[in-house]
């Protein structure tokens, strides 16, 4: 096939750019927060490293989602990776739901910074946010690891073309 035959699009507005997003599988994570601004949590799955030195990852923020003024002002997050069988509250969180009924829906415990951790989530990392780089819609937060808790047991949760998908363990296959 040459070039010319390819499936291009060649002005890449919003709805272009998400379709193709669809494209990119990627873990689904809760965030929350809990500090003197009160106490939050939503879904996303815009994440990832950033460098291991020292431990940072980033979290995209739309700054017109409701949590948003909280996580700025609380400056401590959790990045909370989902487990299969996370589904319901991965859309619970990433819906228009109070955040009391939000967080009744799992249990979470704390550690130094405050933040919830989700209890069964795949792994938790306790974070500061360090840098807030403002882009487009969106605020990516850098975010220092400040410790974590690993959960060896769980199975993955990928979102991946619109739906959710389980990431099996090596040891599972
Ligand atoms: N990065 C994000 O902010 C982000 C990511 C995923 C989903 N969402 C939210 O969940 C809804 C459902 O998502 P979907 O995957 O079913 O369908 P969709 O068609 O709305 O999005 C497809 C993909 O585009 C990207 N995307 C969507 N909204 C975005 C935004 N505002 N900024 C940057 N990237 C964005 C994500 O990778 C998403 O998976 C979206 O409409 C959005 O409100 C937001
Ligand atoms: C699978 C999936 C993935 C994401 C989201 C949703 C879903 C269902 N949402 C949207 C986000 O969760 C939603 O806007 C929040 O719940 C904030 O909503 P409120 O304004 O607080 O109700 C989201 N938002 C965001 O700012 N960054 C992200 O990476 C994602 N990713």
């Amino acid at each position: 096939m040459s070039v010319h035959e390819l499936p291009l699009v060649p002005n890449v507005d919003r709805d272009a750019f998400r379709h193709a997003m669809a494209r990119l599988g990627a873990a689904v994570n809760i965030i929350t927060t809990d500090g003197p601004a009160g106490r939050a949590g939503f879904t996303a799955s815009a994440v990832c490293s950033v460098t291991d030195t020292p431990p940072t990852l980033l979290v995209c923020l739309n700054r017109s989602a409701s949590v948003w003024p909280t996580f700025r002002d609380n400056g401590y997050l959790c990045v909370n990776p989902l487990a299969a069988g996370h589904e319901d509250l991965s859309t619970l969180f990433g819906g228009k739901t109070p955040m009391e009924q939000r967080f009744a829906a799992a249990n979470w415990h704390t550690l130094a910074s405050g933040s919830p951790l989700l209890e069964g989530a795949t792994v938790s990392f306790d974070c500061k946010i360090t840098q807030v780089v403002s882009v487009g819609t969106h605020d990516v937060l850098m975010c220092e690891v400040l410790a974590l808790v690993r959960n060896d047991d769980s199975h993955g949760l990928a979102w991946f073309d619109r739906g959710y998908h389980h990431l099996l363990r090596q040891d599972a296959r």
